[in-house]
C-alpha cells in the first residue's frame, strides 16, 4: 500500500457564515454593478501591484474578493487601444468581483519577480520585473469551449511589505477555512490500472491543486479489485467521521465499489447486521399485484422464509430506517467524490458535465454537495421454479444496471482487458452479431404523473422543443423529459418514494399525508423476448453516447430509467444503437422500444441466461429486485450546466 500524507495546517477559525453556492459566477458578471450590498462586509484592504496590469486596491469582505484600480494609477494607464486589445482590456483587467466561493486557494510567495505594466502594447515583448513580495489568488474561469470544464487561474499581485502582505493572506485563507462545505480532510483511492493506466499520472496533475488549497490527503493506491471496498467497509466509525470525503481515482467500477464499501459500513457501524425478512420483490403499489404470484411461486413473505443477504445486511423497512438514520447521525458531511481515470466515467461526466481530472478536483476543493439516488439490485441465481431460499446478492449501483446485450458486452469484455477501453467495442461488435434475445418478465411500479413531476417544472432539451406540454394522468412523454443540471428543479422538489415504497401495502401509501387522495401507482407487467433490458439511475452520458442512455434521467428525483429493447431485426437494433451515439436523436422513438420511469422493478429471466451488470460490474442473477434510494450518498459535484 502506498500512502502518502500531505499536511494540513490548521488555522484560525472565524464566525462567519458559509457562502458557498451552486451557482458559479461570472467573476466580470458583477463588475459595472456597483451593488455594495452583494460585496459583504469589508474584512480588510490592501494596495498592491496586479501583475501585468497595475496598481489595485485589494478588498477582502465576508463574503468577496474585490480589485479595482487605484485612481491615479489608473489614470496613469494608458487607453492606448492596441494595448488592450493585445493585453486585455484595461478595465477587466483591473477590475476583479469574485465570490470567495470561487476561490479556492490564496498563498504567500515570498519575495519574487512580478511583472510590470507593459507600456510598449505587445505582448510579445518581454515586460519588465520588479522584485516584491507575492501573494496568489487561485481562482477557475469556464473554458470557452465547453462551459462545464474550469480552468484554473491565477492573479498574482505584489507588495512591498511581506508583513502585510502575509496578514493579507492569513485573514483570506481563515475566510476560506471558514466555508465548512470545503473539505479539510480526504481519503484517496487511485486504482493504477484502470481506464488507460493512468490513474497515478491522473492524481499527480491535480495533487498539487489539493496541497495548495491545504486540504489534507491521504492516498491509498489500490492493489486488487476489492481492495478499496474492504478499507471502506472495515473502517471504524472514528476513521471515517475523521474524513470529510472519499475520492476515487479511477473509473465507474472503483467508484462502485466504494459505495457499496460505504453503504456496508453504515449498516455495520449501525448495528444492522441481525438476518431479517426481505421484503423487496413482494413490494406492491396497489396491493392487488404481486410479481412473485404471476410467477406461479410464492413470495418469501407467504413462506415465511427468513432471507438473509450478503455480509449480513439486512434490507427490510428497519434496516432502511437504520441507513438513513446512520447517514443523518455518523458522518453526514462525507461526500464521494470521482476524480475520472477510467474507461467510460459516466458518473462524472453525469454529474459535473465534463471529462476532466482538473474540474473534478475543483468541485472537491471548492465543496460543492449534491445527493445522488442509488439502486439496490437484489439478485437470486435459482429459477422461480427452485424457490427463492438461497441467500441473495446485493449490489448498489450509481449509474447503469442492464440484462442481455449489456451483459453479454461486459462478460465478452472481460477476456479482452488488455485492449483497454478499446474492449468495449470489439465485444460490442461480438456480441451485436450473435444477436441474442432473452425471455423474461419485468415488472414495474407506474407511478402516476401527478405524483412523479413536481407542478411547474417545464421540459426542455433537444428532443422536447416540439412536445407541447399537457396535464395529463399518467407519467407521460413530455414529462419525462425534462433535463437534470446545476440547480435541479426536479431533484429539489417532488415526492420521495424511497419510503413509500418500502412500506408494504396500500395502507403505506394513504398513511403518507402527501400522496392522500391521489391516484396509487399500479404494477405493470411486460413478458417476452428482450435484446436487453436496462435501468438508468442517472444519464449515464459518455464519449460514446453524448445524451447518454437516458439522456433525461435526474441525479436525485427517485426514479431510474427502464428501458426494454424487444425482440426485433437486426438492422432495427443497429439503429437503436446508433440513435444513443448521436447527440439529439431518440432511442426510445422505436416500436420495439419501451420507456419507463419507476422507482421499482423486479426481472425474472427463463430459459437460457444472459447476465446482469451493476455499474459495469458482473452481477449474476436469474431473478432480480431493483430499488431506487433517493439521495442516498452525498457527492462532491453540482449537476452538468448544460
Ligand atoms: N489494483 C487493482 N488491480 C486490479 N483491479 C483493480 C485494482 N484496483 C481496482 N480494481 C478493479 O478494477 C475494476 C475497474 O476499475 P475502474 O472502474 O477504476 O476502471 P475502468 O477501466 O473504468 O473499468 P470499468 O470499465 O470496468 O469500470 C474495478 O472493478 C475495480 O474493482
Amino acid at each position: 500500500m502506498d500512502v502518502e500524507n500531505h499536511r494540513y495546517m490548521p488555522v484560525e477559525n472565524l464566525e462567519q457564515e458559509s457562502y458557498r453556492h451552486g451557482d458559479m459566477a461570472d467573476p466580470s458578471r458583477d463588475d459595472e454593478s456597483g451593488d455594495q450590498e452583494d460585496r459583504g462586509n469589508p474584512v480588510v484592504e490592501i494596495s498592491c501591484y496586479l501583475e501585468h496590469v497595475g496598481e489595485v486596491l485589494l478588498l477582502l469582505t465576508d463574503t468577496h474578493l474585490v480589485c479595482h484600480p487605484v485612481e491615479d494609477a489608473a489614470d496613469s494607464m494608458p487607453g492606448d487601444a492596441g494595448l488592450w486589445l493585445c493585453c486585455g482590456n484595461k478595465d477587466s483587467a483591473a477590475h476583479l468581483h469574485l465570490p470567495l466561493s470561487e476561490i479556492f486557494a490564496v498563498e504567500y510567495k515570498g519575495l519574487g519577480p512580478v511583472g510590470q505594466f507593459n507600456p510598449s502594447g505587445f505582448c510579445g515583448l518581454a515586460t519588465p520585473q520588479q522584485q516584491m513580495y507575492r501573494i496568489v489568488l487561485h481562482t477557475f474561469q469556464k473554458s470557452e469551449s465547453n462551459s462545464c470544464k474550469w480552468v484554473p487561474k491565477a492573479f498574482v499581485f505584489g507588495h512591498s511589505n511581506a508583513k502585510d502582505a502575509q496578514e493579507w493572506v492569513q485573514k483570506s485563507q481563515n475566510l476560506l477555512d471558514h466555508d465548512t462545505r470545503r473539505p479539510k480532510r480526504l481519503l484517496v483511492f487511485i486504482n493504477p490500472y484502470g481506464g488507460k493506466g493512468l490513474g497515478v499520472q491522473i492524481w499527480e496533475k491535480v495533487a498539487p491543486l489539493f496541497y495548495r488549497a491545504k486540504v489534507e490527503t491521504k492516498v491509498v493506491k489500490t492493489e486488487r479489485s476489492g481492495h478499496a471496498h474492504g478499507i471502506m467497509k472495515h473502517a471504524s466509525k472514528e476513521e471515517l467521521n475523521a474524513l470529510d470525503g472519499v475520492i476515487v481515482v479511477g473509473g465507474d467500477g472503483l467508484f462502485n465499489e466504494v459505495l457499496n464499501g460505504l453503504v456496508l459500513h453504515r449498516h455495520k457501524a449501525n448495528g444492522a447486521a441481525k438476518p431479517q425478512r426481505t421484503t423487496d420483490v413482494q413490494t406492491h403499489g396497489d396491493g392487488h399485484h404481486k410479481p412473485e404470484q404471476q410467477n406461479g411461486h410464492h413470495s418469501s413473505e407467504e413462506k415465511g422464509e427468513e432471507a438473509v443477504l450478503t455480509d449480513g445486511l439486512d434490507l427490510d423497512e428497519s434496516g432502511l430506517q437504520n441507513l438513513r438514520m446512520n447517514l443523518d447521525n455518523s458522518n453526514p458531511d462525507l461526500r464521494l467524490g470521482i476524480i475520472p481515470a477510467g474507461s467510460t466515467d459516466a458518473v462524472v461526466v453525469s454529474t459535473t458535465g465534463a471529462r476532466d481530472p482538473v474540474t473534478s478536483a475543483l468541485h472537491i476543493i471548492l465543496g460543492d454537495s449534491m445527493p445522488l439516488d442509488i439502486l439496490r439490485m437484489t439478485g437470486w441465481n435459482k429459477s422461480p421454479e427452485d424457490g427463492l431460499d438461497e441467500k441473495p446478492k446485493v449490489q448498489y449501483a450509481a449509474s447503469f444496471t442492464g440484462y442481455g446485450f449489456y451483459g453479454d458486452v461486459t462478460k465478452e469484455s472481460e477476456s479482452l482487458r488488455w485492449m483497454g477501453p478499446a474492449r468495449y467495442d470489439a465485444a460490442g461488435f461480438k456480441v451485436f452479431m450473435k444477436h441474442k434475445r432473452y425471455e423474461a418478465e419485468v415488472s414495474f411500479l407506474d407511478i402516476p404523473h401527478s405524483l412523479s413531476s413536481p407542478h411547474g417544472v417545464v421540459p426542455q432539451g433537444p428532443w422536447t422543443h416540439h412536445l407541447p406540454f399537457t396535464n395529463s394522468n399518467s407519467i407521460s412523454q413530455e414529462n419525462k423529459k425534462v433535463i437534470c443540471r446545476v440547480n435541479c428543479a426536479t431533484c429539489a422538489k417532488g415526492p420521495d418514494f424511497s419510503h413509500i415504497v418500502s412500506q408494504h401495502s396500500e395502507e403505506g401509501y394513504a398513511s403518507n399525508r402527501r400522496l392522500e387522495g391521489l391516484q396509487a401507482p399500479k404494477w405493470q407487467t411486460r413478458r417476452g423476448k428482450f435484446h436487453s433490458v436496462g435501468a438508468a439511475i442517472m444519464s449515464c452520458r459518455n464519449d460514446k453516447a453524448p445524451d447518454g442512455v437516458a439522456a433525461h434521467a435526474h441525479l436525485a428525483d427517485g426514479f431510474l430509467h427502464l428501458i426494454l429493447i424487444r425482440e426485433c431485426s437486426r438492422p432495427a437494433h443497429l439503429r437503436q444503437l446508433l440513435r444513443l451515439t448521436r447527440k439529439g436523436a431518440d432511442p426510445f422513438k422505436f416500436k420495439f422500444v419501451e420507456h419507463h420511469k419507476t422507482p421499482l422493478f423486479t426481472f425474472h429471466s427463463h430459459g437460457k441466461q444472459s447476465v446482469w451488470i451493476v455499474d459495469g460490474e458482473l452481477f449474476p442473477a436469474h431473478t432480480v429486485s431493483g430499488q431506487v434510494f433517493r439521495g442516498l450518498v452525498n457527492l462532491f459535484a453540482c449537476g452538468p450546466e448544460i
